[in-house]
């Protein structure tokens, strides 16, 4: 396998990843690998006949258009399954174990040039600043974003953007790289994560290829790299970054950097390094608030013709607060299980489509208190009146009502609730509780009063 195609499909790979749902990039994609690159086809292993037809006849342009978008080259497809294919041009043994022919996908459509060894940019077209919506918790990041889009090298550079797990970080790296290459089109667009970066440098050290990859990062127009935390300890790679930094800013190149804390918090990082992070804008994207969650998932909804009640959007909305990655995923799930029940979607689905995911739902706390201040309003007494020992009819039996209800909808024992009706001994409560409960039974009247002061006492606890 070559090393070449293996990092083009991999990269291709995560474009997928990120454009298709999870189950149809697990069952077909994810076991795929990349055997060759020859000339300007890729030729992909897959595990068996049927995923070859399925992947050649539904994914082929999907795969071809992730492939222009990593290589900047348009290139030919042909899926191939260990043993039968004359025309693969593939060794038999760099089929991983369980392979087995070969389906070619049409060619692609004639086009652009082949770009050579550019960089790739496996830029997300979902992630542009159309779809990025700003609230007080990303204005800055955002507004530093597009001015760098607007005239990179010319404003912040660097530009460093620090935040937590899913809030945005890469959306707005992407939305940079949209912005350049649409007013450049010739512009060196690099987007790469610190992973992928280490990883490249580690094999062209391996494969006496490290001049190849100096030349590729060196050359850019601008750097968007992902994730620079994963610096962290990595001696070598920080060195050679030291130089691919210096290199780039240097020839007034623009590099925005990304990473989930600042530069001061990176540990092991070089102190040139960080001084260098520090050089241009450090801007912080903070978890969003409420208008702005509402506003994402709505703006999710909207773009992909998903017809979400506004209940349901803000139910999710509220219950999720820290990571928009989940937040989207919730609104997915409640999309996706709508439709496996064929249901509309409605609060009631999204609360049984998210039950596993959301923190239960708050324990109502009804307290003995509520319950007296309700019944008492109900048949016009005071509080106070229940507490104490006065037996006439006007009061004992609102004062059996409430003792009943203490008992249906709160955990106090029957001495504890004795207690907080002026000191009584259990077996009133319990003579209590029996006579209100079978007085309701005879009495339909009396059943819709005690299911009246139910509700309300629910209502506001
Ligand atoms: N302001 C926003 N408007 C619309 N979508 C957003 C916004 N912020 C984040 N998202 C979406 O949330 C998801 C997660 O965002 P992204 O991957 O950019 O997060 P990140 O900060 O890079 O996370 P990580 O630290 O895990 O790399 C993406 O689908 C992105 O489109």
């Amino acid at each position: 396998m070559t090393n070449q195609a293996d990092l083009v499909w991999s990269q291709t790979l995560e474009v997928l990843e990120r454009q298709l749902p999870s189950a149809s990039f697990e069952t077909w994609l994810k076991k795929t690998r990349a055997l060759a690159l020859t000339g300007d086809t890729v030729v992909v292993g897959v595990p068996n006949e049927f995923a070859k037809d399925r992947l050649a006849s539904r994914y082929a342009s999907l795969i071809r258009q992730s492939l222009r978008q990593v290589t900047q080259r348009n290139l030919n497809l042909r899926f191939v399954v260990p043993g039968d294919s004359p025309n693969a041009q593939v060794a038999a043994s760099a089929f991983p174990a369980g392979y087995d022919g070969v389906a070619e996908a049409p060619p692609s459509a004639p086009g652009t040039p082949p770009a050579g060894d550019s960089p790739y940019k496996p830029l997300n077209p979902k992630y542009t600043f159309d779809t990025f919506v700003v609230g007080a918790s990303n204005r800055f990041a955002h507004a530093a974003a597009l001015a760098v889009a607007e005239q990179p090298a010319r404003t912040y550079n660097p530009l460093f953007i620090y935040g937590g797990v899913g809030l945005g970080k890469t959306h707005l790296m992407h939305a940079i790289g949209h912005l350049v290459s649409q007013r450049n089109p010739s512009a060196r667009v690099a987007y790469v994560s610190t992973e992928t970066f280490t990883n490249e440098f580690i094999n062209s050290i391996r494969d006496d290829k490290t001049v190849q990859f100096q030349n590729r990062y060196r050359s850019v127009d601008i750097l968007l790299i992902d994730d620079i935390q994963f610096l962290a300890g990595k001696e070598r790679t920080q060195e050679e970054f030291y130089h691919t930094f210096n290199a780039i800013h240097e020839a007034n190149k623009q590099i925005v950097i990304s990473s989930d804390r600042p530069p001061r918090e990176i540990p092991t990082l070089e102190d040139r390094l960080r001084s260098r992070f520090e050089w241009g804008l450090l801007c912080d994207i903070q978890p969003p608030d409420l208008e702005t969650r509402i506003a994402i998932l709505s703006k999710k909804a909207n773009l992909e013709h998903l017809d979400v009640p506004d209940d349901v959007i803000s139910y999710i909305a509220t219950h999720i607060e820290t990571n928009i990655r989940e937040l989207e995923g919730a609104l997915t799930r409640v999309v996706a299980y709508a439709g496996l029940m064929r249901a509309p979607i409605s609060l009631d689905l999204a609360a049984q489509a998210l039950k596993d995911i959301l923190p239960p739902v708050r324990p109502r706390h009804i307290t003995v208190d509520l319950i007296m201040q309700v019944v008492a309003d109900h048949f016009g007494l005071d509080v106070e009146e229940l507490k104490v020992r006065k037996r006439t009819r006007t009061v004992a039996f609102p004062r059996q009502v409430a003792m009943y209800l203490t008992r249906e909808l709160t955990d106090l024992s029957l001495p504890r609730i004795g207690e907080e009706f002026g000191g009584r001994d259990h077996t009133t409560v319990i003579h209590a509780c029996e006579k209100i409960a079978e007085d309701a039974r005879a009495d339909p009247s009396l059943a819709h009063t005690i299911q009246e002061l139910v509700s309300r006492i629910q209502s506001m606890a």
